[in-house]
Parts: C-alpha cells; structure tokens; sequence
C-alpha cells in the first residue's frame, strides 16, 4: 500500500532487445496535475500504459490506486482509471453512436451490445459531450465526426466513470488552433477543479498544457531528465537537455510557450 495515486520505484521496462524505461522513478499525488513532456520515443506512452494496467515492468515496483499492481483486477482498475488515447480512439467502430461511445465507458467496454444503462448515466454521458462542446453531435457516428471532435469525445469518455485518475496521450494531438484551444479552456476548467481526478497528460508541446497543471516529467530515451513541481522543471536548460536543442521558455497568464534559441543541438 502507498498513498500516491500512481508510484513507479526504479521501473524498467524491457522489450526484446531495447530498455524502453530505464530506472523510471515517479511519485504522483492527490490533487496533482502531470504532464509528461518529451521527444517521439522517449517512452511517455509506456508511462501511462504501465499506469493502465496494460503492461508490468521488467523490474521495480509500480503502485496504481494505492496498490502494488496485480492486487486491483483489471476490471475495476478501467473504470477507475479513465484513458484518452488514439490507441483506443482507433478501436471504435466507425458506427457507434457518439453517446454510445461515452455511455460504454461506464462498464469498461468499447462498444455497445445490450447493457441498458440508467438515466443518471445517459444525462452524465449527455453533460460530458456537452461540457466538451460536442453535446450537439451525441447522436451522430462517431466515423463521421472530425478529428477535433473525436478528440473532444474521447477525453469525455474517460470521465464518463467518474476516474480517480485520468490520462490523456496527446489530447491536443492533430487538432486547428481552435480545436487545441477549445480544448485547453475545457482541461483547465476540469484542472481547476477540486473535485476532478488526478490527471496526468502527455504531449511533445508545452503550448499543449492546459492552465492548472502542477507538476512535469520531462523525459529522453526512456530516462527521467527531470521531474517535479512545473515552475521548477519547465527550465530552458532542462527543456533543451530533454529535446536535444536550445531552447527559449515563456510563461503568459499560465500558458507555456518554447521556441529554439539557435541551430545547435545539445547533447
Ligand atoms: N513492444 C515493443 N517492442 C520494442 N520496442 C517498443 C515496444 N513498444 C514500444 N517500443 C519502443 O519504445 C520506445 C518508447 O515508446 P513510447 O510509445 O512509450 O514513446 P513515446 O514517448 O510515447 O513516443 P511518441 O511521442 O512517438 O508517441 C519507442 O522507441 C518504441 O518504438
């Protein structure tokens, strides 16, 4: 037992011949707000995988929920755990319904067969989509929807079991400006939130990290650079050491931005 939310203790993570996690080390709490920052590569993904249950480590310990992994059964670990990723985006079918698509979530599954489902979950279900702006597209084919509003689905979807923690793999991931934007106003609503759950996002972009996020892992070839509370991670040296290249960081009302300060790459 811990009380962190989510505990890796010197995980590696191990795959045939390649060390996708290499003493991986990370300690996350109640009421805390993550991004995962880092190159193609590093292993973000693998990060959240391992928080889903989806995968063990090689070695190490690893805690999900206040419990060492393998204790909690993958059942009740997915509707405790909501995920947001094009992994899973890619396993709905084209002709779910939108509302379907967020409904099912509440019982784990992707897709709809013959569960009924009570009021309280079809007007939750209904509050989610609209909270994300895509309250008008519930009855529409998920197939039919553009990328920006899938994305908007998804992170609805994830929420839609009421998760004590939620993980988001490039939520902002192909989106317009104003797709990112309308996306950023609804994470920093729900990161500003007490009562939402700890969440933990990924992404390769600072300006993809909504206002209200507390704490950063940056990371390069499966290696920790650094992690900590933001202000004291999102460093220009730190950020350079993490994508290999000199880096200039600016922080404006909450919102981060980074842009390369020459052509030299640092190792
Ligand atoms: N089953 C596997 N076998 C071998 N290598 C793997 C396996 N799964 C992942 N990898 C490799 O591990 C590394 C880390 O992958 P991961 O998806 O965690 O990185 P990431 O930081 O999320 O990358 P991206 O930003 O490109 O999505 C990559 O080089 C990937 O090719």
């Amino acid at each position: 037992m811990t009380d962190a939310v989510l505990a890796l203790d010197d995980v590696t993570v191990v795959r045939g011949e390649k060390t996708i996690l290499d003493s991986i080390s990370l300690r996350v709490e109640d009421g805390q707000r993550w991004v995962v920052l880092g190159p193609n590569g590093a292993g973000k993904t693998t990060v959240l995988q391992l928080a889903t249950g989806r995968i063990y480590p090689s070695s190490g310990e690893l805690h999900v929920l206040g419990e060492k992994l393998g204790r909690l059964d993958v059942s009740e670990l997915r509707s405790r755990v909501g995920l947001a990723s094009s992994a899973l985006e890619g396993r709905i079918q084209g002709r779910e319904r939108v509302k379907d698509v967020v409904l099912t979530a509440a019982y784990g599954m992707i897709g709809r067969w013959r569960e009924a489902y009570d009021d309280f979950d079809e007007t939750r279900a209904e509050d989610l989509l609209a909270a994300f702006g895509v309250g008008h597209l519930a009855d529409r084919d998920f197939g039919t929807l553009s990328e920006g509003e899938r994305k908007r689905v998804q992170v609805a979807r994830a929420l839609m079991s009421d998760p004590e923690l939620l993980l988001l793999d490039e939520p902002a991931g192909g989106l317009d400006l104003g797709g990112r934007e309308e996306l950023m106003w609804a994470l920093t609503e729900i990161a500003g939130d007490h009562r939402s759950p700890v969440i933990i996002l990924v992404t390769h972009h600072v300006e993809e990290i909504p206002q209200g996020f507390t704490h950063a892992l940056l990371m390069r070839d499966g290696r920790t650079v650094a992690a900590g509370p933001i202000e004291e991670t999102l460093t220009p040296h730190l950020l350079s050491e993490t994508f290999g290249l000199e880096l200039e960081v600016e922080r404006h009302r909450g919102r981060w931005s980074a842009r390369a300060a020459g052509r030299a790459r640092v190792e």
